[in-house]
């Protein structure tokens, strides 16, 4: 994951909202939430390990990711990290084993570990879908199987890019970093307050993943954004858009509360 903030880090009281995007999708995925976020934040949207602007480098893995985290932060100092799915999956493990440089954590859309046949299916029908047709038609499919409602043009010509532009090899390398990831022993170690958010009628991440999280994760909370499938934050970016302002400014406030009064 290379750092690409989109505004520099400045020594003010606005606190760091960092953005981790899906599986094939890149930091286009996040434009709502950038443009509604920047006017009280500091907003940094990485491309993560093989995706977007970043080049695929070394093996895909959880504590690949991690490391790539840690990299960013260090520079921004304790941030809210907002993840979907495989953002999910990365900002969990980075709060887990980076406690002190998160003030949040926004998990959407996102699972601990799915069952190892669910995983091996979908990196075996992501794979032989990508032989037979390449990552141009992969994304269209992608996004017909995904979307549970049109989206905004722009939105769907950046998700079609973001996929269709990958190299097979990225896609797969971390299809199977996303679905063989086990963070479940993470979710104890998790001490930053956590807002677990579902899409209504998400397709892809059942309740029943997500409840583990809910579960293991002490104080953890739920909300759920109507209208809205795995692709919450552009399916219904103003839901989306007021419950992580709403968190992350509780958890501000929160935060800058003069202790003893
Ligand atoms: O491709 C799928 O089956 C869903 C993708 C997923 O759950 C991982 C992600 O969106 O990051």
């Amino acid at each position: 994951m290379t750092a690409q903030p989109t505004v520099s880090v400045a020594a003010d009281r606005r606190s760091t909202v960092v953005l981790l995007h899906s599986l094939g999708t890149d930091s286009r995925l996040w434009r709502h939430q950038v443009a509604h976020l920047e006017h009280n934040h500091h907003v940094v949207a990485p491309d993560s390990n093989g995706h977007g602007r970043t080049p695929l480098t070394g093996t895909v893995t959880v504590g690949g990711w991690v490391d790539d985290l840690h990299r960013l932060v260090s520079t921004c100092g304790p941030v809210h990290l907002v993840g979907l799915s495989m953002g999910g999956i990365q900002a969990l493990a980075y709060a887990a084993t980076h406690p002190g440089n998160v003030s949040s954590v926004i998990a959407a859309n996102t699972f601990a570990r799915l069952p190892r046949e669910a995983a091996a299916d979908r990196v075996q029908s992501a794979s032989t879908a990508i032989e037979a047709t390449g990552m141009a038609a992969y994304a269209t499919r992608y996004l017909e199987e995904t979307l549970t409602r049109r989206v905004d043009d722009a939105d769907y010509t950046n998700l079609v890019s973001a996929i269709g532009s990958m190299s097979a090899a990225a896609y797969l390398a971390s299809a199977k970093a996303t679905f063989f990831a086990d963070v479940t022993a993470d979710l104890a170690a998790i001490t930053s307050p956590t807002l677990v958010v579902i899409g209504d009628s998400d397709l892809k991440v059942p309740m029943e993943r997500t409840q583990t999280i809910l579960d293991n994760v002490a104080g953890s909370t739920l909300a759920s954004i109507p209208a809205a499938g795995h692709l919450s934050c552009v399916e219904n970016p103003s839901s989306f858009n007021d419950v992580v302002t709403e968190f992350i400014a509780r958890v501000d406030d929160t935060s800058r509360e003069p202790v003893g009064r």
